[in-house]
């Protein structure tokens, strides 16, 4: 493992960071198999502080596949290599926010294995199918490992069987921790360790009805009583089963059934509420996405009509509508799911948004010109494969064709054929729509902005150089957040302008004439 104990000054980017030291409970164990990099420097006594304030501290570092750097949390490995990636792209002013070093995942899926006397709940092994329990996971909200300690009592206490892979038996295989830092009741400053826990049961059962939904209920009814919202100690917000039995590595069947606590699950972020079911992808990084969210809408000028591909329950188009007074957001999202999430956040919009908002549920690389068509800005925030080869094509396509969209007589280059199959037609109707109050021209346009949110940094280099090799698009700005603290994993958010550098360069030359001295 790499010790980086180099100074940060030696780094070009603009780097921000809020620390919050370790509180006085963390175990303060540095393993003894890593060298403490403190006694393999000889460093004075202010680095050695400095590197101890952002060291991971964790147990169950090395056992766990969850986290792969022990030090300089605030710093993951990869940020020298964006730094020349993007230098390399002619992005210098690259920056990268660091923010809760710990306790900053509010979504946790868990494996749930070993006996009822001695329950394992915790991640894989690296490579294996060998269970870790992680009890004082240093990356979890301390509020999931307090719901995990409780699930513990419960299934020891009801003799709850758990999972066996190879044999397909037992009932409970995994379980979702998600939490909500949702409470107007509370100060804003303490909202986020008051943190309640939504938590689903994964149940090897077909539905509700199977033989086995007793154990399933008395389960729920002792979280419920031990950490429900009648306890002192109100640790739960809800509870859910999800249903599979199938013997893949999936882990999630098609079945939710909601069972105890309030159904609907509410977060404020990107200035907005936004509600999630269980079933919906949601950021594990609530702040750090905020803070995402927040960069993003500086980069959207207001009015502009904006398409959201990959949107899951729409966290990003919203909030956009909301705080860029967006004319229109289109949202796609292959995820069904995630449709009654958009609804309910919809509903809690301001009344006072006049914008025309659509989610469509679709596979965004089918017919993906057809999304494009009629907006400013396109955002993709896919999975961490990244883009489907046909939206790279359909985004260096468009822009390259701007010549022959102009000459076309109704504008458009998106191939009206006479189109049958069902599904298709079905994507192309919305499957939530709310048109907004005023009229607007709704003459062809194509996007001048595409705005890449990635959480996977090899596809996004990689999709990056076919956007631009094109000349069709150049990137102007790039930024990337600590999302995953103690990986080597960043989140990215650069932004790409249509044209080639000459193109970008003769528009910076004619933007420095202009100004006055
Ligand atoms: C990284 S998540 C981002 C979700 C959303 N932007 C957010 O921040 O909450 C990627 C999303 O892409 C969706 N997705 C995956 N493949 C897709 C496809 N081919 N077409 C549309 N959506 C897809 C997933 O279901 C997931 O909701």
């Amino acid at each position: 493992m790499a010790l980086s104990l180099l100074p940060h000054a030696n780094v070009a980017a603009r780097v921000a960071t809020r620390n919050h030291p370790p509180p006085a409970s963390t175990p303060t164990l540095l393993r003894r198999r890593n060298p403490n990099p403190l006694q393999r420097h000889s460093s004075s006594s202010s680095s050695d502080a400095a590197a101890t304030s952002t060291a991971l501290q964790c147990p169950h570092f090395q056992s766990c596949s969850g986290c792969t750097h022990e030090w300089n949390l605030d710093r993951p490995p990869v940020i020298e290599e964006a730094i020349e990636f993007f230098k390399s792209l002619g992005v210098s002013d690259f920056t990268f926010e660091s923010g809760r070093l710990w306790e900053w995942r509010c979504r946790a899926k868990l494996v749930v294995r070993g006996t009822p006397e001695n329950p394992l709940i915790g991640l894989y092994q690296e490579g294996t199918h060998d269970i870790v329990d992680i009890p004082m996971c240093r990356a979890h909200h301390p509020n999931i490992n307090a719901a995990v300690d409780l699930l513990k009592q419960g299934i020891s206490k009801l003799k709850v069987e758990l999972y066996d892979e190879e044999l397909g038996t037992g009932d409970l295989r995994y379980v979702q921790m998600a939490v909500t830092t949702y409470n107007t009741s509370l100060p804003v400053s303490d909202r986020y360790q008051n943190g309640k826990v939504q938590i689903s049961l994964v149940w090897n059962s077909r539905n509700e009805h199977s033989e086995n939904h007793e154990k399933l209920n008395a389960l729920s009814n002792f979280l419920w009583r031990n950490g429900g919202a009648r306890c002192s100690n109100h640790l739960i917000h809800s509870i859910w089963a999800n249903f599979q039995t199938s013997n893949s590595n999936v882990i999630f069947g098609n079945r939710w059934r909601h069972l105890l606590g309030q159904r609907e699950f509410w977060e404020h972020i990107g200035g907005i509420d936004i509600c999630l079911d269980p079933s919906s992808f949601g950021q594990a990084n609530t702040q750090a996405f905020n803070s995402l969210l927040r960069k993003l809408q500086k980069h959207v000028s207001y009015g502009s009509s904006v398409v959201d591909l990959y949107a899951g329950s729409g966290i990003i188009g919203l909030s956009l509508a909301a705080t860029r007074k967006c004319r229109s957001v289109k949202c796609v999202e292959i995820n069904k799911e995630s449709e009654l999430s958009f609804e309910k956040s919809v509903s809690r919009l301001p009344k006072t948004i006049d914008s025309t908002i659509s989610w469509h549920n679709t596979d965004a690389s089918l017919e993906p010109l057809r999304w494009l068509e009629g907006s400013d800005v396109v955002i993709v925030d896919p999975p961490r494969k990244g883009l489907h080869p046909s939206l790279i094509d359909a985004l260096r396509h468009f822009a390259l064709s701007e010549r022959k969209i102009r000459q076309a007589p109704d504008g458009s280059i998106v191939k009206m054929k006479d189109e049958k199959r069902p599904w298709i037609l079905r994507a192309r109707e919305a499957s939530v729509h709310v048109e907004g109050k005023t009229t607007w021209d709704k003459s062809q346009k194509w996007p001048t902005t595409l705005i890449y949110i990635s959480c996977g940094w090899e596809s996004f280099k990689e999709d990056s150089r076919n956007l631009l090799s094109s000349k069709a698009w150049y990137m102007e700005k790039a930024h990337a957040f600590n999302f995953f603290p103690g990986t080597q994993s960043i989140e990215v958010l650069a932004v790409f302008k249509r044209g080639g550098p000459r193109i970008a360069q003769a528009k910076k030359k004619a933007g420095k004439k202009k100004t006055p001295r």
